[in-house]
Formats: structure tokens, C-alpha cells, sequence
């Protein structure tokens, strides 16, 4: 189970959240940064909830973005929330622009709590060689060369390509080489997010302009200012919203929920999608005036299947020596090399990074074997008596609809009636 780690020296605060997070995943609270390395070390979170103030009285903020510093540094570090006050919003970008990705306002509506950390489980933060793109392919050399040139201008990008390939890797890389480097990447999962929160997320509210919204809240759009809005997921964009993510786009200003004053925004756009481009362009799906604005330049990122032995084993050896945290790696086996060379990756670089660090905590021997990477070899299984264990069964259940939506995280959900964030927390579960 995915393991949350909450900082906040006021108990109330940490016990709301708490019980709002529990069933997303194993919630640990503590209540002082003395405490924190202690629990990082102990817990290894996936996601932390980090207070920015823990002197009374102080409210700049110095003390969290000073503890967001050190979580970074850590060797495969949480991904990181951070918790301010809405007159805060300036201590929210600084967050951001250092690392953080995302921020909560207190008091925060549950349902959005709870989105927010879910994108946040689900989009686990990238191993510390973030945005450094590896692979020698000729398929991932044209790519980063493409990305060199279109990053210093304006142009919208849509950066298509399957789950786990690399999509947020390459808007990351995109924000770095743009002029706007010095300036928030902001990343908002229209997968995780619910469909009524979609308008307020973007654009902000107002106080009471429906029934949860117990503060003004900026939207997205003014959080990121000066800098990189990422849209991922943007197949998942409700059509009724479409309309005024196009409207925000072309006059460059959002109106706020409940407010009738649009503000203006400066923001470079990024998008990502997994949906095929069949689906993206049909117009039930997506308004094609919408793709126009988005798609000013396309970036296709390869499956990893496509790439070659060569890119598989660097991958391989970095997420290797990456998990073992500064200890030799051992080698691979060279039969087990070939078999991963040629296996079919359906969730791409993600499955990959995930079978290193599995193969890092359970392999015996000298070397690493194909089976120490828990992988399912495509082999036909020899039937065997039904099972009635709920464990095996539904990782058989996942497997499946992996296969049959050929890896697309969405689809699979959809087929099994879990969300995306679900399915994930599945897919770590099982070590898939
Ligand atoms: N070329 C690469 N080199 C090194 N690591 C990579 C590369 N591509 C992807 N990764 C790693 O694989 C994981 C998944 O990448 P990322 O989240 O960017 O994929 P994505 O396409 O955005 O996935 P999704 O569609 O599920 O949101 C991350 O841990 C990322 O650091």
C-alpha cells in the first residue's frame, strides 16, 4: 500500500487530513521537522503533506521551502504537497518552482484534499536524474533534438504517446530549455481530478460561489504565472469545460468561478495525452477547435518496445545503480538480459523503474535474473485449477486488463471500474 507522510505542527490540522487520506493510503502523521528524517527513512513515503510554518507566529514560509530543499535531496524522494494559507499564494509558486508539485490551501474542501494527494500517489515523484531523458535511439535523439528547438518559443505543445513513456519527463525538459525556466511548471492531472472540480482547479473561485467553496482559491492558471502550465491527461478534459479552456487560451484570461472579472494569465501551455490519435480527433470526444490551439507543435514519444536493446539496457542499468543507493549493482545475467531486451514493456519506462526497484530488494543470487524483475513472461500459461485467492485474483484481474488495453492505464481502469489512481495503487501493489 502507498504510504503518505503528513508534517504539520498543529494536531487538528494533521488529524483532518489524516482522516481524509486514509483510504487512499497508509497515513503517518508527525508534528515536528525534527522528526523528519527519522520518518523518511522509516516510512519511505510516496506522497508528503508538508506544512510551511513551524514557528508560532511566523507565516513566510522559510521554514518549509528550507524543509522541501532537504526531501529533494534524498535519494528517491516523496513527491511533495505543500500546505499554505490562501494569503499564501506567492509561497505556493516558490514551492512549486522549488520542486514541490503541488499546493493545498488551508482550509482545504476534502474532495479536493484528496485529488490532489491522489494525482500526487499517481504521478510519484521521477527518480532524481529528472529530466535528464536517457536513451541513444535514433527515435529519442530526434525527439530531444525536437525538444531543443521548439522549448525557447511559445508554441503550444501536445506530447502524445502510451502510459509510462516518458510524456511529463519531456514537458519537464520543454520548461527547463524555455524561457520561462525560471518560472513554475505547474502539472494538473485532469485523470485524477473529479469532473466537478475541473472549472474551479483551472480557473479559481470565489468564496461561496458553489457549495464547498469555503475560500477563494486561484486557479491554475494564475498559480503558474510567468511560467509552464502541464495539462496532462487532457483526453480526460470534460467537453462542457473545453470550451473555456479554449476561451482562457485565446484571450489569455480566466474569469473565476463565481467572479465576473476576468483576470489576466501568462502562461505557456503543455499537453499530454495516451489516447490514441484516432480518438483524440473525434469530435464527440474533443473539439477540434480546442486540438487546433494545443497541438501548435506535436511531440510523439515512442513505447519503450520501439526504442531498442540498447535504450532497455541503459534504462535498466541506470534504474539499477539508482536503486542501489550508492552500493555496487550487480550485473545482468546475460540470458536475462536478452529476455528483457525483448519483452513487450506495457507500461513502458515506469514498469521498467518499478521491476529495478523490485529486482533491487528481492534478488539473491550474484547476478540479476529474469525472474528477479517479477515481470509476465508472454508465454501461454497451462490452465490450471480456478483459484479462489482474492490476492492472486485480481492481480490476474489487472494483468488482464492490462493486456486487453494493450497498456493504456486509462483503458484498464475503465475495464476493470476503478479509477486511474486505483488502478496504480494495483499496479504497485502487485509489483506490476
Ligand atoms: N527516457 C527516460 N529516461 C529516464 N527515465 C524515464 C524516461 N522516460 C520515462 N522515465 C521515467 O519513467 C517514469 C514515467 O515517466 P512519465 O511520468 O514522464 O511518463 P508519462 O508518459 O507522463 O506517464 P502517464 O501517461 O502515465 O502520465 C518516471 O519515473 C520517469 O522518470
Amino acid at each position: 500500500m502507498p504510504g503518505i507522510l503528513i508534517l504539520d505542527d498543529d494536531p487538528d490540522v494533521a488529524l483532518a487530513a489524516r482522516l481524509a487520506l486514509r483510504k487512499l493510503a497508509a497515513v503517518t502523521v508527525r508534528h515536528s521537522p525534527d522528526q523528519l528524517a527519522a520518518a523518511l527513512d522509516e516510512i519511505r513515503p510516496d506522497v508528503l503533506l508538508l506544512d510551511m510554518n513551524f514557528t508560532p507566529g511566523a507565516s513566510d514560509g522559510a521554514a518549509g521551502l528550507a524543509l522541501l530543499r532537504e526531501v529533494l535531496a534524498w535519494c528517491d524522494p516523496p513527491t511533495v504537497v505543500v500546505m499554505t494559507a490562501y494569503a499564501g499564494v506567492e509561497l505556493a509558486v516558490q514551492a512549486l518552482k522549488d520542486g514541490a508539485v503541488d499546493f493545498i490551501t488551508k482550509p482545504w474542501a476534502n474532495e479536493r484534499l484528496v485529488a490532489c494527494v491522489q494525482a500526487a500517489l499517481a504521478r510519484r515523484a521521477p527518480a532524481p536524474a529528472v529530466g535528464e531523458l536517457l536513451g541513444d535511439s535514433a527515435a529519442m535523439q530526434g525527439l530531444r533534438a525536437q525538444i531543443a528547438q521548439v522549448a525557447p518559443s511559445e508554441a503550444s505543445v501536445l506530447i502524445l504517446g502510451e502510459n509510462g513513456v516518458g510524456k511529463e519527463l519531456v514537458a519537464r525538459a520543454l520548461h527547463r530549455a524555455s524561457r520561462r525556466a525560471s518560472g513554475p511548471l505547474l502539472a494538473v492531472d485532469m485523470g485524477s481530478l473529479p469532473e466537478a472540480l475541473v472549472e474551479s482547479e483551472l480557473f479559481g473561485h470565489r468564496l461561496g460561489s458553489f457549495t464547498d467553496a469555503r475560500e477563494s482559491r486561484p486557479g491554475r492558471f494564475v498559480a503558474a504565472a510567468g511560467g509552464t502550465l502541464f495539462l496532462d491527461e487532457i483526453g480526460n478534459l470534460p467537453l462542457a469545460s473545453q470550451a473555456k479552456l479554449l476561451a482562457a487560451l485565446e484571450r489569455r484570461e480566466v474569469t473565476p468561478l463565481g467572479s465576473d472579472k476576468p483576470v489576466p494569465v501568462d502562461v505557456r501551455v503543455l499537453a499530454a495525452t495516451n489516447m490514441a490519435e484516432s480518438e483524440l480527433f473525434d469530435a464527440r470526444r474533443f473539439r477540434p477547435d480546442l486540438l487546433y490551439r494545443l497541438n501548435t507543435v506535436v511531440l510523439r514519444v515512442p513505447p519503450l518496445r520501439e526504442r531498442g536493446a540498447g535504450d532497455i539496457a541503459q534504462l535498466l542499468r541506470h534504474y539499477l545503480a539508482h536503486f542501489a543507493q550508492g552500493r555496487p549493482a550487480r550485473d545482468i545475467d546475460a540470458g536475462a538480459l536478452a529476455r528483457l531486451a525483448a519483452y513487450r514493456w506495457p507500461g513502458n519506462v515506469r514498469e521498467l523503474r518499478q521491476a529495478c526497484e523490485r529486482a533491487t530488494l528481492l534478488a539473491r543470487g550474484p547476478l540479476f535474473t529474469f525472474p528477479d524483475f517479477g515481470l509476465v513472461a508472454p508465454t501461454v500459461a497451462a490452465p490450471e485449477e480456478p483459484t479462489l485467492d482474492l490476492e492472486r485474483r485480481e492481480r490476474e484481474a489487472v494483468q488482464a486488463a492490462l493486456a486487453q488495453a494493450d497498456g493504456n492505464i486509462s483503458q484498464a481502469a475503465k475495464l476493470l471500474g476503478v479509477s486511474r489512481a486505483a488502478l496504480y495503487r494495483r499496479l504497485d501493489k502487485h509489483g506490476l
